[in-house]
């Protein structure tokens, strides 16, 4: 038997070696191309966004497309599911955090929370926890009500078809069900820990019914609906470049190249390239029709800045002539989860287990945890303000990740806990290997606001992050609220079955507070304000009568000929979910528009 565990083990590590050179191999197919003085549109960065409209665009074989992007290959390694943790540990993230804070991350290494992002092949779609939601309805009718036609959840609808290429069973068949033949697979996960189990059947004694969350009515629970197919992370690079590596030949992509600067008269107020710095050198490439930056929510408004587009007073103070002035950096959105840690009696995922040739082994037959997303199991949606109306727009959702903040190194030092916090909180069960698992009360829609500013006018500097959460009173209540619904569920029979328990442990910030009262649970999310990673927002799509509007609803930016912005920016309202599917729809609905726009029509 142990002869043939290491013969296994041997086949599985070949195999593993394998799957990662073929990778690298289609990867190393753009490595040759010589880049022109010049393309008809050049998009920058390679993100959800820019990898999808890269490859729409270049359909029209007539059209030349320059994709930019600042990081490196994606490898086979980064679409493990489980590895998403790791991944914020390496070079494939921007690793930036916000600015200090008194009110939030009071629990994170110098009260700045962690920023991850992709700089990768496939941005942060790579980094991502996979988790696939469309939002809510409303949403998008609200994005439309505010003066951007085209952007109703009836006018978006046939997008989310285009892309999405769902195997999910049993999706709501009525009018909004899912497309299933595009180049973005989604598909439940597996295995399921029994907490998953017990989540889902406590939300249902709750009287939250079961069911597809992307359908017609979004407050349901269900197994996590996850962009993975064939155990693997379904990355923007994965569905729609890999297919074509090598043959689009009028698709040229970069990689390692930063774009520094989009070039724009002043005088005639007209995009006409990009300079880019790449293979240790600064050059300029031209755009014969129109300049897309796709750079996310962070980068965009940087690169807008550094190139003239922004607040003129701002811009002014570090050195930057102004060219339109708009209000770029502002209207940052992002989505917050103060997790609650549980103890349980049914064993949850240890990640140190997983890294075994074993684990390797059944990943590759098709079984075993490193199939999990990063360990996200299931997921509901609450309309806790409107609790009577079973279509309400939620305004809270609660996922599970079947492991505790103590099962997984990586989680910490992702997340920038300080260290002697996390001893106090959860150096025991770390040490006793307790099981437990966490419970994330995510708040869908926030009112505060955060700002992105630029820190220089150098290009290789990260720019200043305000994240500005629970600047709303009514952020830090809906928190609450959240937090409470996540610690009612365990009274229920299901969770009671596993010995499901609050962690009785105070965080030493919170002591004098008494025990789960509702000010304990706002100071706990003032420590615990673990980002879901959702910023958005700072490139805002609007009418120029609206003063805080960047780009008009062709994504066009205002005052500014050929230049557009399309990625998760633009999002005047971040939506009730998981935005890398809606950045999608933004990305292939820009592509749309483009293409009328230059009269190419498929
Ligand atoms: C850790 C993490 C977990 C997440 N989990 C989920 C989830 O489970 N579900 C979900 O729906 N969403 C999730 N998100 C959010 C989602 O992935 C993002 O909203 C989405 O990827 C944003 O797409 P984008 O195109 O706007 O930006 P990105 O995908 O970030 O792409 C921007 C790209 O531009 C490149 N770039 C930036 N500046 C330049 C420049 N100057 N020159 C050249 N290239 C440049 C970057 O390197 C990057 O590749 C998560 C995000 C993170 C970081």
């Amino acid at each position: 038997a142990e002869q043939s565990y290491y013969g296994n083990s041997m086949l599985d590590m070949m195999e593993f070696m394998r799957r990662g050179q073929a990778q690298l191999d289609l990867e190393a197919l753009d490595n040759g191309q010589k880049l022109l003085t010049k393309y008809d549109f050049i998009v920058v960065g390679a993100g959800t966004a820019g990898c999808a409209l890269a490859a729409r665009l270049s359909e029209n074989p007539r059209w030349k497309v320059l994709l930019l992007e600042a990081g490196g290959p994606e490898s086979y390694a980064m679409d493990m599911p489980i590895a998403a943790h790791y991944l914020q540990l390496g070079e494939m993230n921007w690793k930036y955090r916000t600015e200090p804070s008194a009110s939030y991350c009071l629990a994170m290494n110098n009260n700045r929370c962690n920023w991850p992002r992709g700089k990768v092949m496939g941005g942060s779609s790579v980094l991502n926890y996979m988790m696939y939601t469309r939002g809510s309805r409303r949403d998008y009718d609200r994005w439309a009500e505010l003066g951007n036609p085209g952007w109703s959840y009836r006018d978006v609808l046939p997008y989310f078809r285009k892309y999405e290429a769902s195997s999910i069973p049993d999706a709501d068949p009525g009018p909004t069900r899912p497309g299933r033949q595009g180049p973005v697979k989604i598909s439940y996960t597996e295995p399921r820990t029994r907490i998953a189990d017990a989540f889902v059947r406590a939300s249902q004694e709750a009287g939250m019914p079961r069911g597809d969350y992307n359908g017609e009515t979004q407050l349901r629970v269900s197994y996590l609906q996850a962009n993975v197919y064939n155990e693997t992370r379904w990355s923007s690079n994965r569905a729609y470049l890999y297919p074509l590596k090598g043959k689009r030949t009028n698709l040229h992509v970069k990689k390692n190249a930063l774009v520094t600067k989009v070039l724009i008269d002043p005088q005639t107020k007209t995009a006409y390239g990009i300079m880019v710095q790449t293979e240790g050198r600064v050059q300029k490439v031209l755009a014969r029709r129109e300049v897309v930056v796709s750079a996310g929510a962070i980068n965009t408004p940087q690169l807008l800045m550094l190139s003239g587009v922004g607040p003129a007073k701002h811009l002014r103070e570090v050195g930057i002539k102004p060219i339109a002035d708009l209000a770029v950096g502002y209207n940052l959105q992002d989505h917050i989860a103060p997790a609650v840690s549980m103890l349980c009696n049914a064993t949850s995922l240890q990640i140190r287990e997983m890294f075994s040739v074993k684990a390797l082994g059944d990943y590759f037959r098709g079984r075993g945890p490193l199939r999990t997303p990063g360990g996200v199991e299931a997921i509901s949606f609450y309309a806790l303000d409107d609790p009577k109306n079973p279509q309400g727009w939620a305004d809270v959702e609660l996922f599970v990740v079947g492991g505790g903040l103590q099962t997984n190194v990586a989680l910490r030092l992702a997340l920038g806990l300080r260290p002697e916090i996390y001893e106090d909180m959860f150096g025991d069960l770390e040490r006793s290997n307790a099981n437990g698992f966490l419970i994330f009360p995510m708040v869908l829609r926030a009112k505060s606001r955060g700002r992105i500013k630029l820190r220089s006018r150098r290009p290789q500097e990260h720019p200043l992050i305000y994240a500005n959460y629970f600047s709303h009173p009514y952020d830090l209540n809906i928190t609450v609220r959240g937090i409470e619904q996540a610690v009612r569920l365990l009274e229920e029979p299901a969770f009671r079955a596993i010995g499901a328990r609050l962690l009785e442990k105070r965080l030493p910030g919170c002591s004098h507070l008494r025990w789960r009262s509702s000010d304990y649970w706002a100071c706990h999310a003032r420590h615990f304000t673990f980002t879901i990673y959702h910023y958005s927002g700072t490139a805002k799509m609007g009418p120029s009568s609206d003063p805080a509007a960047v780009v008009d609803a062709r994504l066009r930016v205002h005052g500014i000929r050929n230049l557009r912005v399309a990625d998760a920016s633009i999002m005047p309202h971040l939506i009730s979910g998981h935005p890398n599917g809606p950045v999608y729809l933004i990305a292939e609905k820009a592509a749309d528009m483009i293409k009328q726009d230059h009269n190419y029509v498929l």
